[in-house]
């Protein structure tokens, strides 16, 4: 095991752009080139925030109208929508299928109050005939986690009241309950990104779901990127903390109203991830002598779905990141809000480049990742089936 280490290994260059070429900025910006309209306070033709904020925009009488000449949206001509395309006798028009509608209302239905969920709750321990302890999310090529439970009763996404659907590659769309190793779980195969659509606070609905149910234990997992240089390919990351980017944007799963049947307004995420559960995994990851492929480590969640630029990478390991993917994050925030004990893990299935230098052929696939997912299931699956073991045995 390589150990906790959020180091800075990557040597990160901010005075040059990385192709030779100085920015010429202190501030870090690439482009030199500054447009004429880059800001209002540094054009004083353009209007700033406040003079037209609630106003609906610029409007031709005021006060920091455009001077003549100067560059400006304002200078074109405004073809206003023909109205025949937006209304038909007074009714919208809309081209959509019946099927469609139905499928942008589905995506469109974010909020999810007690009483619906504890409903799918209702519906999966019912079907299941059993209360799970332990619930797994099952990350990108990862679904064989699931494969393993006994007694298997499953439930696809579909026919599950009021549940999202899986769109992404490697993730099948099945709920499975069942027992693993003598514990009771509950595993998704298939889990909910932010980049097929969904708001956060949906992506994560299926962690209260599996508090409701009973779960009392949440084990994440996910394909990520490895940006610590001294992460290789198929080696596993055990979560001990997070940076959550899309947060720093202001996207939380625990926006709008707080219902405290399932936990506080302002949770506190400083002990999120379970101490006496990674030292467990070390453990039993020196026991299945691939110690040197454990590591300790910083995940951070981007909204994807496009892999990150060099830049970003840069910034990202700057900021004591050590492995980077689209998901995961907010199911541990639902998740520690909620009162439920957080193991997760990565499963490095690239390198990312942080340098313009690297090589070309090291850009990331999803193929790639899928394919390295399959190629490191098995130990994957054992890490998790004996640490559920330990659980069910009381020793972890
Ligand atoms: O995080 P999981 O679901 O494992 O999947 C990761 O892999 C996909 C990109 O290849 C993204 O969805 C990213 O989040
Ligand atoms: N954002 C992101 N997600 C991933 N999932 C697997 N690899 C990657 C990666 O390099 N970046």
């Amino acid at each position: 095991m390589t150990g906790y280490n959020n180091s800075n290994g990557g040597e990160v260059n901010t005075a040059s752009n990385g192709n030779g070429h100085s920015n010429g900025h202190s501030n870090g910006h690439s482009n030199g080139n500054k447009s004429a309209d880059y800001t209002a306070q540094e054009n004083p033709t353009m209007c700033s925030k406040d003079c037209c904020s609630g106003q609906g925009g610029f409007k031709p009488g005021n006060t920091c109208a455009p001077k003549k000449g100067a560059v400006s949206s304002s200078d074109e001509k405004i073809v206003p929508t023909p109205q025949s395309l937006l209304k038909s006798n007074g009714k919208i028009q809309c081209d959509l299928t019946p099927d469609e509608l139905r499928a942008l209302r589905v995506l469109n239905e974010d909020t999810y109050p007690y009483e619906v969920i504890q409903e799918i709750a209702d519906f999966i321990t019912k079907g299941a005939g059993v209360r799970p302890k332990i619930g797994i999310i099952c990350g990108s090529g990862l679904g064989s986690l699931a494969d393993i439970i006994q007694d298997a009763r499953i439930f696809e996404y579909e026919k599950i009241p009021n549940f999202p659907v899986s769109t992404v590659e490697g993730h099948a769309g099945k709920l499975v309950v069942g027992t693993l190793e003598g514990a009771t779980v509950m595993a998704m195969q298939g889990r909910f990104h932010f980049y097929e659509g969904y708001p956060l606070a949906k992506c994560s609905m299926p962690v209260r779901v599996m508090k409701l149910c009973g779960v009392e234990y949440l084990f994440a997992t996910n394909a990520a990127g490895g940006i610590n240089p001294r992460y290789g390919v198929g080696d596993i990351m055990l979560m001990h903390d997070h940076v959550n980017m899309l947060g720093f944007a202001g996207n939380s799963p625990l926006q709008g109203p707080n219902d405290p049947r399932f936990g506080p307004r302002f949770p506190a995420l400083t002990n999120s991830y379970n101490k006496d559960l990674i030292n467990k995994a070390i453990e039993i990851g020196k026991a299945m002598g691939i110690e040197s492929n454990i590591h300790v480590g910083v995940y951070s969640c981007l909204g994807g779905p496009n892999y990150e630029t060099i830049a970003e990478l840069k910034a990202l390991r700057m900021m004591g990141v050590d492995a980077v993917g689209m998901s995961t994050v907010h199911e541990v925030i639902t998740a520690r809000h909620c009162d439920m004990k957080v193991f997760a893990f990565s499963l490095i299935t690239n390198k990312c480049a942080t340098e313009y230098n690297d090589k070309k052929d090291e850009e990331p696939s999803h193929d790639e990742v899928m394919a390295v997912a399959k190629m490191r299931q098995k130990d994957c699956c054992e890490l998790v089936s004996r640490l559920i073991r330990e659980l069910a045995m009381g020793s972890a």
